[in-house]
């Protein structure tokens, strides 16, 4: 069977103690059923892109141009960067990381304010060969905008020509971005409206830069398609974004507030960063659908295996029962390294020579998996048979859907993010954006007049 797979065994009773039982999901059959048939009724934007090919289209059509240039620089943040950085890590990670001889862009993201960071990357690159993509479905985002007109004062001050090293993603109508681009005529890739910033990877916010980098596209939307079909499947039994969402949020009402992804592959690591926006952003949230204050939310939480055998599993095995783990398991790596025999003096050393780096991973893997089902701590594993765009396509959907299930049991909009104004204003006003006087005047008051504890 081609594609990722779901091992769900040690989430269940009688493999772990505080198991869920499957009594108590046959309890959610029907209610399952009808989410999942309101979800693909409703068919939200992260749905109904994947029959829509124009956006592909587009993308392949400036293929050529967009493969041109030396490096190709995204600025953007939260959804309009954490897919690209998930697809570039996971798919294209020599290029990522400027390692190989390369025959397509090298490329770089630039989802930060920090002038370190900013300045660091600039250094590398050579604006002729150059071009910039600046991603923004609001077109408003301070961290996206100073990006923006820190990459266009250094075109400028070079003698070229915007249009030629800048392409924008961005609303099909609002936002400053799509003003600028028609008064000026650059290049500009539509998101579509009802698609959110966090569920947007498979539009040509993730699209533009996967290809830019040489992934497989196509390949990568197939995977969404498949999984889709996967997905629709009402029999909770047969469908792995409803049973995960189910089992989290059936954990979840006994406590368990903490969701873990724990990668054991550092190509497959940032996958989780991606899911950290989509699980927090979407399900994290003060009202419910009738306005009614409910304060819900699981914090999703990124590990990477083994690296974090020595650092979090001590947590995880004897700590509160409050965590679900998700392993993920890649079964073929692209490359392998040997362990050498060792001298038979060191016979300590000597389980490891003959056997190869992913055997060793692998097998610590299991090891996780095994002690943290001892210690009765909820746990369940992807598999991917190895990494492809295929493969990754698939995890971005069933994630995508298994989200917005949740959002369903935990009865909340999951694709609103209210809670993220506050701190926006305060920044806006404090940075002297217009009509933010009056709001300015009353942080500032408000700090003032704070008793001070500063040591
Ligand atoms: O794409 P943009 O409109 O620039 O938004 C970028 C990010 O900004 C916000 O803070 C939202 O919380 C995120 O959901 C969003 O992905």
């Amino acid at each position: 069977m081609k594609g990722i797979k779901f091992d769900f065994t040690n989430m269940f009773y009688p493999n772990i103690e505080k198991g869920i039982k499957y009594e108590d999901i046959n309890g959610y059959k029907n209610k399952m059923e009808k989410i999942i048939s309101e979800i693909l009724e409703e068919e939200p934007g992260f749905v109904k892109l994947l029959k829509n090919t124009k956006y592909l289209d587009k993308i392949l059509d400036i293929q050529e141009w967009i493969q041109s240039f030396d490096n190709f620089v995204v600025l953007g943040i939260g959804g309009s960067a954490l897919g690209n950085i998930a697809l570039q890590t996971t798919l294209n990670p020599l290029n990522y990381n400027n390692m190989n001889n390369r025959k397509t862009p090298k490329i770089f993201i630039v989802d930060n304010v920090d002038p370190d960071f900013v300045a660091s990357v600039l250094d590398q690159i050579d604006p002729h060969t150059t071009l910039f993509n600046v991603i923004s479905k609001s077109g408003t985002t301070a961290e996206a905008m100073s990006n923006y007109l820190i990459a266009r004062g250094i075109i400028e001050s070079y003698g070229l020509d915007p249009k030629k090293h800048l392409i924008f993603t961005t609303d099909p109508e609002n936002g400053i971005l799509r003003k600028i681009a028609k008064e000026e005529g650059i290049e500009t890739l539509e998101i579509p409206p009802e698609v959110g910033g966090r569920f947007s990877v498979l539009t040509p916010v993730g699209l533009l830069s996967a290809l830019a980098g040489g992934i497989d596209v196509i390949d990568l939307l197939n995977g969404a398609k498949s999984m889709l079909e996967k997905v629709s499947n009402k029999n909770i039994y047969e469908n792995p974004a409803a049973l995960n969402a189910l089992l989290h949020f059936l954990y979840y009402k006994n406590g368990y507030n903490i969701s873990v992804m724990m990668p054991y592959s550092n190509k497959l690591f940032l996958l989780a960063d991606w899911y950290r926006q989509l699980w927090a952003e979407s399900l994290g949230k003060k009202y419910n659908i009738n306005g009614e204050v409910v304060n819900v939310g699981q914090t999703p939480v990124k590990a990477l295996g083994a690296t974090d055998q020595h650092s979090q599993v001590q947590l995880y095995n004897e700590g509160p029962d409050d965590k679900i783990i998700t392993l993920i398991k890649l079964e073929k790596f692209e490359r392998d390294i040997k362990i050498p025999k060792v001298h038979e003096e060191y016979s300590a050393l000597s389980y490891l020579g003959g056997k190869t780096l992913s055997e060793l991973l692998n097998t610590e893997l299991f090891g996780t998996e095994y002690a943290l089902t001892e210690h009765g701590k909820p746990n369940m594993k992807i598999i991917f048979p190895e990494i492809n765009a295929f493969n990754v396509g698939q995890f971005f959907f069933v994630y995508e859907f298994q989200t917005a299930i949740m959002g369903k049991l935990l009865e909340i909009d999951a694709y609103d993010q209210p809670g993220v104004e506050l701190g926006k204003k305060v920044t806006y006003a404090l940075m002297g954006r217009e009509g933010y006087e009056e709001f300015a005047k009353e942080v500032k008051e408000k700090v003032e007049k704070k008793e001070k504890f500063i040591l």
